[in-house]
């Protein structure tokens, strides 16, 4: 199972938060990846710790200020990017751009979705993976395997029918050991979360109470 843990835009120090994944990650042999802003992405990889872009934007090189260009991320030591996230919303044909401009750069791939449906949509654009994040759930208390474990088994028979190779997360209300691993029961490969982690007082226990569950 691997852990994303998505900072948003939350007021959370990113390096003590990636120190502190990075530790984790290097105790326990898990795989974790932090998702800072696109400002922090440097100094969060610095730490050594797996480092994942938030999004990019489907433009290569050219006039297209304001973009977050994928080879930048890159170039900045991002491992891989979240796009279309359900706070983060792209049109298909920009979610389709933004993956072929990850890819361009080196970069794994997640592409969000808000149900099967859609999970079985982002397959089809061929990214490394695909999560299923119910808005509803997102930011909650109650983790979405627990919460809906038939959107969990409906993504992945969906992305399953679409293109076996590609993965499926689930996100929103993951927050302890025992999430990750309902998660995995369903045929999650990994989870994504946010709030657990980055609003927690102790980020580190967090984490380790959550690869306690892989
Ligand atoms: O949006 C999410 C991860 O990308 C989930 O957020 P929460 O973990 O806060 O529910």
């Amino acid at each position: 199972m691997f852990i994303l843990v998505n900072l948003k835009a939350y007021p959370c120090d990113p390096i003590d938060v990636a120190t502190a994944a990075r530790d984790v990650a290097e105790a326990s042999g898990a795989r974790i990846a932090v998702s800072p802003q696109a400002a922090d992405i440097a100094r969060v990889a610095d730490t050594g710790v797996e480092t994942w872009a938030q999004h990019v934007s489907p433009n290569a090189h050219g006039s297209h200020t304001g973009s977050t260009l994928a080879e930048a991320v890159g170039d900045n030591g991002a491992e891989g990017t979240l796009i279309n996230h359900s706070e983060k919303r792209l049109k298909l044909a920009d979610v389709d751009g933004s993956v072929r401009a990850a890819e361009r750069a080196d970069l794994e791939t997640i592409v969000c979705a808000n149900n099967p449906a859609q999970v079985g949509a982002a397959a089809a654009l061929g990214p490394d993976a695909v999560a299923v994040e119910p808005p509803e759930l997102i930011g909650g208390d109650v983790s979405v395997a627990t919460a809906d474990p038939g959107i969990v088994e409906d993504a992945v028979a969906a992305a399953e029918a679409v293109d076996p190779a590609v993965d499926v997360f689930c996100g929103a209300g993951v927050s302890t050991g025992e999430d990750v691993s309902t998660a995995g029961d369903l045929g999650a490969a990994g989870v994504l979360l946010a709030s657990g982690v980055a609003k927690a007082d102790d980020p580190e226990a967090v984490l380790e109470d959550l690869v306690s569950g892989i």
